[in-house]
C-alpha cells in the first residue's frame, strides 16, 4: 500500500504532544467513534463488531464518522485493544449488553502454552495496519490520525477474567500465587504491542496511545511491579527502533493518580489523566517535563449545556495554558446526546482562543 500521504492541514496535536506551544489547545475524545452516534448505530446493525474492525472500508468509515460531526483535532483508528489477543490465539466476542467475553479465560498457568507467541503481526493484525494506511489517505491532511493498543496488564486481566470484572480478582490473584508466569505473560505481551505498534507507525499512524485501562485496581507495589516496566520497555524499544520516525507516544493509565509522577519519567511525551484528579494536583505532581491529557468527567456530558461549558472552562484553567490535549477522563459513554459533547469540544476551541 502507498504510504507518502497528502501533507497535513492541522498538526495542532503532534505539535503539543512534541512540547511545542500553539495558539489553540487540541481536543479529541476517547471512543469518539463508537455508540452514541447513531451513524455508528447504523452500520453496527449490519455487522459485527470483529467483522468491522477487520475490514478496513468499514474501519475507516467509522473512524471519521466524528469527525464529519466536531471540529475534532485527532482521528483514532477504530479497533480494539483486545484484537491482540485475539492474535494470540484466544477467541473473544463482542456480546450485546455484555461487553468482551472470551468463551475459554486462561485459568492457569499451564494454558500459556495455548498461546501462539510470538505473533507475526503483519500476518494476524495487518488488516489493522490496512485500514491505517486506508484511513490516512482518506483523511486527507485533515488532522492526525492516532494508533494504540492496550497496554499489558490490561489485557491479561482480560484473558484471565474473560470480560469486564470489578475487582480483577482471578487476574491479580496470578499477581500473587503466580508472580513469575504473570511476568512471561506481561513480557510476551509487550513485545507483541511493541512489533504492532511500530507496524502501525509504519502504516501511518502519528501519534501513539497506549492504554492502561485496569491500572487503578492495583495498589502502588503491584503498578511497580507489574504495569511501570512493561509501559517504559513498550516506549523505549519502540521509539530506538523507529529511530527518527518514532512519534510522539500517549500514557493512559486510567486509576494510577498515585503513581502519576513515575509516569512521566518513562519516555511517553503525553500523560493521560482520568477525572478523579484535579488538574492542578495532576500538573504538580507530574511536573512541566511532558503534556498532560483529559479529563473532564464523562458524566459531565449528561449536565445542562450551558453548566458543560462552563465546566470545561474549569478545566482549561485548572490545567493552565499550554502543554495540553483537552479530552474526557475516560471514554464517551453509548448513551451521551452527541449535542452534548459538541458543546465540550467547540468551548474547549474557543475558550483556548480567547
Ligand atoms: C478496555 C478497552 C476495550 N477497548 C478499548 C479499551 C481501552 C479504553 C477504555 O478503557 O475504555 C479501546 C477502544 N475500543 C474502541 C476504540 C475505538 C476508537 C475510539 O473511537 O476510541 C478504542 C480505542 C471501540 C469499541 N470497543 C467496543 C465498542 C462497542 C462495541 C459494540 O458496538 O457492541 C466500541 C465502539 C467494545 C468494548 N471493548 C472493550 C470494552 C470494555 C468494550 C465494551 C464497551 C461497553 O460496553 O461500553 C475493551
Amino acid at each position: 500500500m502507498d504510504t507518502t500521504f497528502p501533507p497535513m492541514k492541522n498538526d495542532l496535536i503532534l505539535r503539543v504532544a512534541c512540547g511545542e506551544e500553539t495558539d489553540r489547545t487540541p481536543v479529541w475524545v476517547m471512543r469518539q467513534a463508537g455508540r452514541y452516534l447513531p451513524e455508528f448505530q447504523e452500520v453496527r446493525k449490519e455487522y459485527d463488531f470483529f467483522t468491522i474492525c477487520r475490514t478496513p472500508g468499514l474501519a475507516c468509515k467509522i473512524t471519521l464518522q466524528p469527525l464529519d460531526r466536531f471540529d475534532l483535532d485527532a482521528a483514532i483508528i477504530f479497533s480494539d485493544i483486545l484484537v491482540i489477543p485475539q492474535a494470540v490465539g484466544m477467541e473473544v466476542q463482542m456480546v450485546p449488553g455484555k461487553g468482551p467475553t472470551f468463551p475459554s479465560p486462561l485459568k492457569n498457568p499451564d494454558d500459556l502454552k495455548k498461546l501462539t507467541f510470538p505473533v507475526d503481526v503483519n500476518k494476524e493484525l495487518g488488516y489493522v495496519f490496512e485500514a491505517i494506511t486506508l484511513t490516512r489517505h482518506r483523511l486527507n491532511g485533515r488532522v492526525p490520525l492516532i494508533g494504540f493498543c492496550g497496554a499489558p496488564w490490561t489485557l491479561m486481566s482480560y484473558m484471565i477474567e474473560g470480560g469486564g470484572s470489578p475487582t480483577l480478582s482471578k487476574a491479580k490473584s496470578w499477581l500473587y500465587r503466580y508472580p513469575e508466569n504473570s511476568h512471561q505473560l506481561l513480557k510476551a505481551l509487550t513485545e507483541v504491542s511493541v512489533d504492532y505498534l511500530e507496524g502501525q507507525v509504519k502504516a501511518g499512524a502519528q501519534l501513539l496511545q497506549v492504554f492502561e485501562s485496569h491500572a487503578g485496581l492495583l495498589g502502588p507495589e503491584s503498578f511497580s511491579k507489574f504495569c511501570l516496566p512493561y509501559l517504559e520497555q513498550i516506549c523505549k524499544s519502540l521509539k530506538q527502533r523507529l529511530g527518527d520516525k518514532a512519534v510522539p507516544m500517549i500514557i493512559f493509565a486510567k486509576g494510577a493518580n498515585s503513581c502519576l509522577h513515575q509516569l512521566a519519567n518513562i519516555g511517553y511525551d503525553v500523560v493521560g489523566v482520568d477525572w478523579t484528579i484535579d488538574p492542578d494536583k495532576a500538573r504538580s505532581l507530574i511536573g512541566d517535563s511532558v503534556a498532560l491529557q483529559g479529563n473532564l468527567d464523562p458524566c459531565q456530558l449528561y449536565a445542562r449545556k450551558d453548566d458543560i461549558a462552563r465546566a470545561t472552562r474549569t478545566m482549561m484553567d485548572k490545567f493552565g495554558r499550554g502543554k495540553l490535549i483537552a479530552n474526557l477522563g475516560h471514554g464517551i459513554y453509548p448513551d451521551v446526546n452527541p449535542d452534548h459533547l459538541k458543546i465540550f469540544i467547540d468551548t474547549v476551541h474557543s475558550y483556548s482562543q480567547h
